[in-house]
């Protein structure tokens, strides 16, 4: 028996339909705005489906294309005075940022109410103390598809690869959360293939196709893979790969997330459903 295989499309459309909903309800159409730094390929078509998606539920979407070159000062004068804005609820600053940029600095300065990506010391705080945060989109999306497969996680093994602080760090906070006992690993742990194969739930957050491969796999684990990776094809173009062995996962696992159509449209979901999140708790402020 193979895999159950989970349509990212099916369960984003669930999420965009509650934020639908909860659009109508409020005052102001939100506003989201993302801040691209010069011009890599992948980024761009990402950014494009984020704004599409914002504008096709009715938020207001804008994105703003400092060059490569901008200098720190430049990028932090620009979140300075997204963040004066009142027709703006939601900044995203899309990652990853030039080599000659703190990113880190660059999160800090982005108003908290407003981090609809969860990246600001404040909001990754709230999340580990179990406190209302925004949390980043993807470890919110690929929580919701564990969650459909398995309601209740608690005493559940839960591995994570990757410690990203978009990734891996916040899903094994929501996982812990979830009372999982979770395993956080990364590109210097040691037998790694040992402990994935312990794991009733294994996400996948490093970027490397084809990392994880079938033997690493427990019998009828979730399965969910973040990677996405751009592999040029022999006949032109480019394939985007995850970091699962999807052929031989399908065969162990018990569920799995395809790249693409997994867990890239529950980001964009989640991202559509924390702009709301943001434009409500503004708009109850301001009142
Ligand atoms: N501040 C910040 N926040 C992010 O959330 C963020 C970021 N930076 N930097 C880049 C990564 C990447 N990311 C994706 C979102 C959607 C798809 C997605 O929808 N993918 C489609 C396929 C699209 C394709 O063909 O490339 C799918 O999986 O079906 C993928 C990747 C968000 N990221």
């Amino acid at each position: 028996m193979t895999a159950n295989i989970l349509d990212g499309h099916a369960h984003a459309q669930i999420v965009i339909d509650k934020v639908a909903h909860e659009l109508d309800r409020l005052p102001h159409a939100p506003g989201l705005a993302v801040v691209l730094v010069g011009d890599d390929p992948a980024s761009q078509i990402y950014v494009q489906s984020k704004v599409r998606m914002a504008e096709r539920l009715g938020l207001r979407g804008e994105v703003e294309r400092p060059p490569d070159d901008c200098s720190e000062a430049d990028l932090l004068a620009r979140i300075e005075a997204l963040n004066a804005r009142d027709d703006i609820d939601g900044i995203l600053i899309q990652l990853p940022l030039p080599a000659h940029i703190d990113s880190l600095r660059v999160m800090a300065a982005v108003d908290p109410a407003k981090d609809v990506d969860g990246l600001h010391a404040l909001n990754a705080g709230r999340l580990f103390h179990g406190d209302d945060a925004l949390v980043p989109c993807t470890p919110l999306g690929c929580l919701r598809l564990i969650k459909s497969i398995r309601p209740d996680l608690t005493g559940a093994h839960a591995v994570v690869i990757g410690s990203s602080n978009i990734v891996g760090k916040p899903m094994a906070a929501l996982l812990l959360q979830e009372h999982a006992t979770v395993t956080q690993t990364h590109i210097h742990t040691r037998g790694i293939s040992k402990i994935c194969r312990q794991a009733d739930i294994l996400v996948s957050a490093v970027g490397k196709a084809g990392l994880v491969r079938g033997d690493w796999i427990k019998p009828q684990a979730i399965v969910i893979d973040v990677g996405t990776t751009r592999v040029e094809k022999p006949e032109g173009g480019y394939a985007v790969c995850g970091d699962v062995s999807f052929d031989e996962a399908v065969q162990v696992a018990g569920a799995i997330t395809p790249v693409p159509r997994g867990v890239g449209p529950m980001t964009i979901a989640c991202l559509m459903e924390n702009t709301v999140k943001a434009a409500k708790a503004r708009a109850a402020r301001l009142q």
